[in-house]
């Protein structure tokens, strides 16, 4: 017990039932009035929780100790490392069926109390689940412990799991990382390529790392660039394809985790712009990476006369204007999106992807002033694509699809991806 409240506090048991599904994987319940964030449990399910914080006046949060009456979805944890504790795969315990309904009840809470979108809108909110589920990942960052050995963080908290294995990337890869020794405290970064090579690289360890925190480590990343891994196996560049345009990008660069995501989410922005823009003749892919998006939209537009792709990281840049040499319909610029957008030839599309930050106001603004007829926003973590796409709604546009890409199994994640017109 708290000495303030009579309600339960940190380390007591509590009873629930009636959980229902909350954001980032979390179920929900309510104990003396008070709202209750479980983690490891499952819509439905009566359970036994132990309070893990109660600083907060409003609600606790708690963690699952005895399911009581189990989900008929409950399967036992199919991640080996999540089940030794890790924090990689937070659903392990959760069926495909009930973790997709998890994650579009999610999706559905944010665009209605995030981005205040129709109601319409939200009920219409469509599910694409890319398979596999497990073993899907072809580009993995792994911790390595004081012994040498790569693992995955443990969940909340410093450590490293290392004697078990996390389901989420493609097998050879894990297989690959195993067999070697890596330096105390290092990154590792393990890609698979389209072409079946496998590149390993490692990322020296950082001023302060060992013994540190997991949170103290990521502050301090944040503050300062990150070093270059260095390769130890297979090239600096990893071979990837998507529609017969092939890209080398390099090892740590940005590429779509799942191994069918770059094909599935080019497929789906070409199919929303051509339906939302058609006779479309100028677009710009904003946070384009190596381009990907633009490739699938000269091929599904042959109206396009122009894409421009803008990108801040200068491999990526140099790597798509590799692929796209001699195709002068695609043009990339180098440099951060905001202060790019008023000197870009005016687009009739605009495709978006920008980190899990999402645009921000500045952006939309942005965008919106460049007035084109539709803009496609694909948003990797769904409260700041809510916010955005209710930006763009409170400025003229409204939505006319929304997908939930279930692109990462065993995990609360998925990626939102959005078309909307302009009214006008
Ligand atoms: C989610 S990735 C999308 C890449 C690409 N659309 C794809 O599917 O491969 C986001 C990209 O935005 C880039 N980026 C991050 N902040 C940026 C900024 N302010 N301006 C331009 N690019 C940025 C990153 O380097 C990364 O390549």
């Amino acid at each position: 017990m708290t000495a303030e409240s009579a309600g339960p506090g940190a380390g007591d048991l509590v009873e629930l039932s009636g959980l229902r599904a909350g954001n980032g994987g979390v179920m929900v319940g309510r104990h003396d009035g008070r709202v209750v964030f479980v983690r490891g449990a499952l819509p439905g399910e009566r359970v036994r929780v132990r309070v893990v914080d109660d600083r907060r006046s409003s609600y606790l949060t708690a963690t699952v100790v005895d399911v009581l009456d189990a989900s008929p979805h409950r399967v036992t944890d199919r991640c080996p490392a999540a089940a030794a504790g890790a924090g990689c795969c937070d659903l392990a315990h959760a069926d495909d069926t009930v973790a997709a309904d998890i994650r579009l009840t999610a999706v559905r809470d944010v665009l209605a109390r995030i981005g205040k979108l129709p109601d319409a809108v939200v009920a219409g909110v469509q599910m694409q689940v890319l398979a596999p589920t497990s073993h899907y990942r072809t580009r993995v960052r792994m911790p390595v412990d004081g012994a040498g050995v790569a693992g995955v963080h443990v969940r909340a908290g410093s450590g490293v799991v290392t004697d078990a294995p996390c389901a989420q990337p493609v097998p050879d890869l894990v297989e690959a990382v195993g067999r070697r020794s890596w330096t105390p405290g290092a990154e590792v970064v393990a890609v698979h390529g389209d072409d079946g090579g496998i590149h390993l690289a490692e990322r020296a360890p950082e001023a302060g790392r060992r013994g540190s925190s997991r949170a103290r480590s990521q502050r301090a990343r944040s503050r300062r660039p990150r070093l270059t891994p260095r390769t130890v196996a297979g090239g600096d560049h990893v071979t990837r394809r998507v529609g017969g345009r092939e890209w080398a990008v390099p090892v740590a660069g940005f590429w779509q985790a799942h191994v069918r995501g770059a094909d599935a989410y080019s497929a789906l922005v070409a199919q929303m712009a051509r339906d939302a823009a058609p006779d479309s003749r100028s677009a710009w892919d904003l946070y384009g990476g190596v381009g990907v998006f633009a490739g699938s939209l000269v091929d599904a537009l042959p109206s396009l006369e122009h894409v421009t792709v803008v990108e801040s990281d200068a491999d990526a840049v140099a790597a798509a204007r590799e692929t796209f040499a001699g195709d002068d319909r695609i043009a990339c610029y180098r440099g951060p999106v905001g202060p790019a957008l008023g000197s870009l030839p005016g687009p009739d599309v605009v495709v978006t992807d920008p980190p899990r930050s999402g645009l921000g106001a500045d952006v939309v603004a942005g965008i919106v002033s460049a007035r084109p007829r539709a803009v496609v926003h694909v948003g990797c973590d769904p409260a700041a694509a809510a916010r955005d796409l209710g930006l763009l709604v409170r400025q003229g546009y409204e939505v006319e699809r929304v997908v939930a890409v279930d692109a990462f199994g065993l995990t609360h994640h998925v990626e939102v991806v959005a078309a909307l017109v302009s009214v006008d």
